[in-house]
């Protein structure tokens, strides 16, 4: 069983689900996937069946298998997996946040439920709680996605307390631009209990700037060693270089056009891997093939297909 006091720091990539054509979940390439998070980008935490993991687009036995196969993969290779068991409905959120548990992942998290709201702190706090109490021997992070859930409880204000409510709460993951509360969390955690991960990876320097402890995000799949980089600038205190960093990974995501959803984020990561990451699920679409192609050229023109064996399988997976 995972110690409630083992501080997750650093990268955490949020995984994508790898699908077939077909659209079912293809569990065979998540070993392979666990490797070259290790090894080519230096990346050993993980964040499973979030945004980037179409968490939400899966069933629950879907969503209970895929955390089973990352945690089984990820065994001695991993630091740590943190499994999103955020949903709708409060049992099928405790029933996975039991079962995380049973599978012995690290971690869970929750987003706030987003169609019937919760629309004070109090109210959202009484769902995290139920949650939480479902595993009550592992961490427990709330991720704040705003934009995406519509919950627009600030995260300080849902700090403010919540240790008396939640004993496993452990930190935050902070998807929002809004750097005045990314700020007053840090200030409301000057003891350094949590841990405060951030979320919007094209402004993780402003973030580290602040007091983020680390970080949660898509493009560390595909972008990890480019952004450990820039935390270790980060942390010699090289800011020009960080700096430099920061902007060479926008210009990764924003101007070539890369990674900013989820289509995407499957489509760079086949490319830039070499694993078939396959296509999303309806609602989302899959990324055309011109994305795919301009894609493609422009990483190979700044060097990044730094893998070799691009086969024309893996390329149509996303076209
Ligand atoms: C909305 C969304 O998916 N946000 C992710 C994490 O929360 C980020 O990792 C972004 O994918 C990333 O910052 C690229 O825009
Ligand atoms: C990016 C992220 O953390 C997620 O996909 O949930």
């Amino acid at each position: 069983m995972a110690s409630p006091k083992k501080k997750l720091h650093g990268l955490v990539a949020a995984t994508i689900t790898p699908m077939t054509e077909n659209g079912e979940i293809n569990f065979s390439v998540i070993g392979q996937y666990v490797d070259y998070l290790v090894r080519e980008q230096g990346v050993k935490n993980i964040f499973v069946n979030g945004t980037t993991g179409e968490g939400l687009s899966l069933s629950v036995s879907e969503r209970r298998q895929v955390a089973e196969e990352w945690v089984t993969q990820g065994r001695n290779k991993l630091d740590q997996v943190v499994i999103h068991v955020g949903a709708l409905s409060l049992k099928e959120s405790q029933e996975l946040a039991q079962h995380a548990a049973e599978i012995g992942a690290d971690g869970i998290a929750v987003i706030a439920p987003f169609f019937l709201k919760p629309w004070n702190k109090d109210v959202l706090i009484n769902f995290l709680k139920e949650v939480a109490a479902s595993a009550p021997a592992l961490p427990f992070y709330y991720y704040h996605i705003p934009a995406l859930t519509g919950v627009k409880i600030r995260a300080e204000e849902l700090l403010d307390g919540i240790q008396d409510k939640i004993p496993t709460f452990q930190g935050l993951k902070f998807s929002d631009t809004d750097l005045l509360d990314f700020g007053q969390c840090v200030d409301q955690n000057h003891q350094r209990q949590f841990s405060l991960l951030f979320g919007v990876d094209e402004q993780l320097l402003s973030g580290l700037v602040m007091g983020a402890t680390g970080a949660v995000g898509s493009t560390y799949n595909y972008l990890g060693k480019k952004t450990n980089e820039m935390l270790e600038a980060f942390e010699r205190k090289d800011f020009s270089s960080a700096l430099n960093y920061q902007c060479q990974i926008c210009f990764l995501i924003y101007f070539s056009c890369l990674g900013f959803g989820v289509s995407q984020t499957k489509a760079i990561m086949t490319l830039v891997s070499g694993i078939p990451m396959g296509p999303p699920r309806l609602p989302l679409q899959k990324a055309t093939r011109e994305f795919t192609d301009n894609a493609e050229a422009k990483l190979k023109s700044l060097d990044f297909l730094s893998f070799t064996g691009v086969k024309d399988g893996n390329l149509e997976a996303c076209s």
